[in-house]
């Protein structure tokens, strides 16, 4: 079983937010979605009944008339397109990124059932505007929230700045996939080191990771590209399959904006978008040695992430995505 999360932070400390964005309950702060994703060719025994928009049916594979039912925020079955789960999931957090809320989405689950294709979408290498496809419909949440954040923000009377920044987490080292390092085998990607931050409780600072200033959605969709290229060339290097990090895209946008008497106010709105390692059975995978030091890495960083959910007081979405 495979999952994507997506949860929504409190707001930045400078900014003073009014309207439902803020007024929102703590139960509401999480939320949970599945998507199934379509079975593989090859004589799969079909497992998973998608019977309502709320429900998920698991049928055990052996005792086909037990079955267990879960229910979700909303779940998304195979006829589901990249554009509903857009719709659906992340075109709503983007205004609250615009009001100065810092909001993340998680793709969790199983490897192979679906996270990247859902972040990202197909690659499309031959056409500039990469993740888009020929026509568009196979582009992830990814180029699309980055997308639309420039068409909302330049509705908006205010003046602005985008950064982006593209993080890998293996084996509990960062990278940065936005460095410019030159290709080595020694040094596939710019390692980075983690603070606790001593002026904010509770907050961390990631020493000398790059922040990219996008004017604009080509600009985006190149440093996408970039970090997205440079995360499997250095995992080859690296020796380990790009499945097996963890790769967290954060857009953060800069708000000045002038009320009637003449006072300025800053709103800062982030965007944290989350591609989690596969998480694997290590028993069931057969995996050893290094794989199963990978896995059981993996594991422990997903289990200590489901602490720190429980522990916050943030605003949280789930998207689970079944094969
Ligand atoms: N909803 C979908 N519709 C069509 N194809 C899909 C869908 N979801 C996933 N796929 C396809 O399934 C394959 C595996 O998907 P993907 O690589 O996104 O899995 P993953 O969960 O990211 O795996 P890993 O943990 O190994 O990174 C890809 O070829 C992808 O195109």
């Amino acid at each position: 079983m495979s999952a994507l999360q997506l949860h929504d932070s409190k707001m930045d400390s400078k900014t003073e937010l009014q309207g439902s964005a803020g007024k929102r309950e703590r139960n509401q702060n999480i939320q949970v979605y599945v998507r199934v994703r379509p079975m593989t060719p090859g004589g799969q025994v079909k497992v998973i009944e998608t019977p309502g928009v709320r429900e998920v049916v698991v049928r055990e594979r052996s005792v086909a008339n037990i079955t267990k039912t879960f229910t979700f925020d909303k779940v998304f079955n195979t006829e589901s397109t990249q554009l509903d789960v857009y719709d659906t999931v992340v075109s709503p957090l983007l205004k609250e990124v615009l009001l100065g809320y810092n909001c993340t989405v998680f793709a969790y689950g199983q490897t192979g059932t679906g996270k990247t294709y859902t972040m990202e979408g197909e690659l499309n290498t031959t056409n500039t505007m990469l993740f888009l496809g020929v026509d568009g419909k196979d582009a992830g949440i990814l180029p699309r929230a980055l997308g639309d954040i420039f068409d909302e923000i330049r509705a908006m009377s205010c003046d602005f700045q985008v950064r982006a920044s593209y993080l890998e987490l293996y084996n509990e080292e960062l990278f940065d996939l936005l460095a410019t390092v030159e290709p080595n085998p020694n040094q596939a990607k710019k390692t980075l080191r983690i603070y606790e931050d001593a002026n904010r409780k509770g907050s961390v600072v990631i020493q000398g990771l790059e922040e990219v200033i996008v004017q604009n959605k080509q600009e985006v969709y190149n440093v996408l590209r970039r970090g997205s290229q440079h995360r499997k060339t250095a995992s080859t290097v690296l020796n380990h399959s790009s499945s097996r990090s963890h790769a967290v895209f954060t857009i953060t946008v800069h708000m000045k904006e002038s009320n009637g008497d003449g006072e300025q106010m800053v709103k800062v709105g982030k965007l944290h978008l989350v591609d989690l390692a596969g998480s694997e059975n290590i028993g069931k995978s057969g995996a050893v040695d290094k794989r199963a030091r990978e896995a059981g890495s993996i594991n422990q960083s997903l289990l200590t992430l489901g602490r720190v959910v429980t522990s916050m007081e943030i605003r949280w979405f789930f998207f689970l995505i079944e094969s």
